[in-house]
């Protein structure tokens, strides 16, 4: 049985948590990310209504985490029970885990060919129900999933591009737990801006930024690396059940946190890959760097900053990969409407 005291702070936590409304729909939300994604949403704050949308399965993940004694009202919905029409009503952010993930010796682009429609659908219905949600695409290849949804949203003549972003916080927080390994210290207190895109060469660490700068050259070639190919280590480890489900989940809350605080008024920078005008006359259209966001979603998008030589080097092999990622996303929707 709490104590008094215990029972006093749980009220007064509780009652003072309703800041901001809003309802975030997760599509995908049964599945390995899906569902720990949505638990950690089920603690946020500024969510006052969670809706958990898959082609089965959610109806339980619902129920299941809407026994968690916090504020928000949590809902399941089936292509059979209520419809993505009902899931989508009225959302103001879309977090978009659905899609099938590697196994190993496929890259992210081996993902395409079933992604890429899947991704294509959702959007449709995004842009049908909820054209003014900010919209976060997890589900892979990010660098050619972005692109298509941008290009459903404009034949459906709703694309706002301060409204679409793909997820590459994972990179961040790979990129800043691979550095205090390296350096000994406190993760929390090590920041790495990461730029580019999200698959091996397009994610660029910028180490000269961060509060290590002078690694060595062996470690900064294998920190790089890492940081780089984080997601294989993942797939190889689960050895044929998948990738990154719960740190990914933990990367996906974080970032939709950082969104739901832009939609209050706060401002908060992140990396995260959006139609940017960086590269754009390079032929590439979506980056990613830092980005501020506000009440409308992007608020400013951030150059790369200071880059060194071999920063230099390395955001050119990524520029090389990204050009083919967002054609080939351009491409579908355009072949595939
Ligand atoms: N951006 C990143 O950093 C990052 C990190 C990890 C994984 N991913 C990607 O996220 C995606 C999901 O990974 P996972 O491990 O959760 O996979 P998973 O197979 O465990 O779950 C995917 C879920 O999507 C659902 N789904 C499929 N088609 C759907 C549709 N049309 N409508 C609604 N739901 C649908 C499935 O039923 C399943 O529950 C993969 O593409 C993976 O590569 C991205
Ligand atoms: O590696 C994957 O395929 C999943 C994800 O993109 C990751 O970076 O972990």
């Amino acid at each position: 049985m709490l104590s008094r005291t215990a029972r006093f702070s749980a009220t007064r936590a509780f009652s003072s948590s309703a800041a901001s409304a809003y309802k975030v729909a997760v599509l995908g939300a049964a599945g390995g990310i899906g569902q720990p994604l949505s638990l950690l949403l089920k603690e946020n704050t500024d969510v006052t209504e969670l809706s958990l949308y898959d082609l089965r399965g959610t109806p339980g993940v619902a129920a299941d985490i809407s026994h968690v004694n916090t504020k928000s009202v949590v809902k399941g919905y089936t292509p059979e029970q209520g419809g993505i029409d009902a899931a989508l009503e009225n959302a103001d952010v879309v977090v978009i885990p659905a899609g099938v993930p590697r196994k190993p010796g496929m890259t992210r682009d081996d993902l395409f060919n079933t992604n890429a429609s899947i991704v294509r659908d959702l959007a449709k219905a995004v842009g049908k129900n909820c054209p003014k949600a900010l919209v976060a695409i997890i589900a892979n290849p990010v660098n050619s999933t972005v692109p298509i949804v941008a290009e459903v949203f404009k034949n459906q003549g709703v694309y706002d591009p301060k409204r679409v972003f793909g997820v590459t916080t994972l990179d961040v927080v790979r990129a800043s737990r691979f550095l205090a390994e390296v350096a000994g210290t406190n993760p929390a207190d090590e920041k790495v801006t990461v730029v580019g895109g999200h698959s091996g060469h397009t994610i660029v660490p910028l180490l000269s930024q961060s509060n290590h700068p002078d690694l060595s050259a062996d470690k900064y070639e294998a920190l790089v690396h890492r940081i780089q190919f984080g997601g294989d280590e993942v797939v190889k480890a689960k050895d044929g059940a998948g990738s990154a489900t719960l740190s990914m989940a933990f990367a996906g809350a974080r970032f939709t946190s950082s969104l739901l605080k832009g939609l209050k008024g706060e401002k908060v920078t992140e990396p995260t890959f959006v139609e940017s005008p960086l590269f754009k006359d390079e032929g590439i259209a979506f980056w990613s760097s830092p980005v501020t966001l506000g009440p409308n979603g992007v608020e400013k998008i951030h150059d790369n900053g200071k880059l060194s030589a071999k920063e230099e080097e390395l955001i050119a092999t990524a520029k090389a990969d990204l050009v083919k990622n967002i054609k080939k996303g351009v491409d579908f929707v355009a072949q595939n409407p």
